[in-house]
C-alpha cells in the first residue's frame, strides 16, 4: 500500500492548517470579552443560520453542562429574551437577514449581543456589544485567499472551536470537576 496520503487525508491537513492560521489571528482581548460577557449574563441565547447555527449548538450544550441557563433560538421551549440576557450569534457574512433581525429584536428587548463574524464592518457587528472577528472566508468569497475550503466552512469550524475554548476557560475558572458537571449531561439520549 502506498504511503501517499489519500485525498481526504490531504484535505484534513489543509483544514487543520487553515484552522491553526485563522485561530492564531484572533484577538485575545475579544475572546476574553466574550467569555466575560457570557459568564456575566443571566441567560445565554444562541442563534445562527445553517452551519453557523449548528456550530453554536455545540457551544450551547457545553455552556449548559457548565451550569448556565442556555436556550437555542427557534426551539419550541425558548422563552423571551430580556435585560440581563445575552444573545450569542454567529454569521460569517454578518448580513444574514434572520440573524440581523434577531440581534435587533434582542437589543430592543434590552439584551446584550455577542457576535462571531468574519466581517467587522457588517450590520451584525454594528449591532453587537461584543464582537469576535474570525478572519476566515465568508460564504460568498470565491477568491480562495482566506480559505481553500468550500463556502464558509473554515468560519463554521472556527466558531465551534471558539465556543469550546470559551467553555474550557469558563470551566477552569469555575473550579468544577468533570464529575461535578457530569450529572447535567443528558441521561436520555
Ligand atoms: O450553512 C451555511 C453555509 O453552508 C455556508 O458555508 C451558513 O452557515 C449559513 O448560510 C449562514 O450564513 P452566515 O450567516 O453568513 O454564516
Amino acid at each position: 500500500m502506498s504511503d501517499e496520503p489519500t485525498r481526504a487525508q490531504s484535505a484534513l491537513h489543509l483544514i487543520v492548517g487553515e484552522l491553526e492560521a485563522v485561530l492564531g489571528r484572533l484577538e485575545s482581548a475579544e475572546l476574553e470579552e466574550l467569555a466575560q460577557a457570557v459568564t456575566d449574563a443571566d441567560r445565554v441565547f444562541v442563534h445562527g443560520a445553517g452551519r453557523s447555527g449548528i456550530a453554536l449548538r455545540m457551544t450551547a450544550m457545553r455552556l449548559m453542562h457548565l451550569g448556565l441557563t442556555v436556550h437555542v433560538v427557534g426551539e419550541t421551549t425558548t422563552p423571551a429574551i430580556e435585560t440581563g440576557d445575552i444573545l450569542l450569534v454567529a454569521s460569517g457574512s454578518g448580513t444574514t437577514a434572520g440573524i440581523v433581525a434577531a440581534a435587533e429584536a434582542a437589543g430592543k428587548a434590552g439584551a446584550r449581543i455577542a457576535a462571531l463574524t468574519t466581517a467587522r464592518e457588517s450590520t451584525l457587528a454594528a449591532l453587537a456589544d461584543v464582537v469576535v472577528v474570525i478572519p476566515a472566508a465568508a460564504k460568498l468569497d470565491r477568491s480562495g485567499s482566506a480559505s481553500e475550503q468550500y463556502a464558509g466552512s473554515l468560519f463554521e469550524q472556527a466558531v465551534a472551536l471558539v465556543g469550546d475554548a470559551v467553555f474550557h476557560s469558563l470551566w477552569k475558572r469555575s473550579g468544577q470537576s468533570a464529575d461535578d458537571m457530569w450529572p447535567r449531561h443528558a441521561n436520555i439520549e
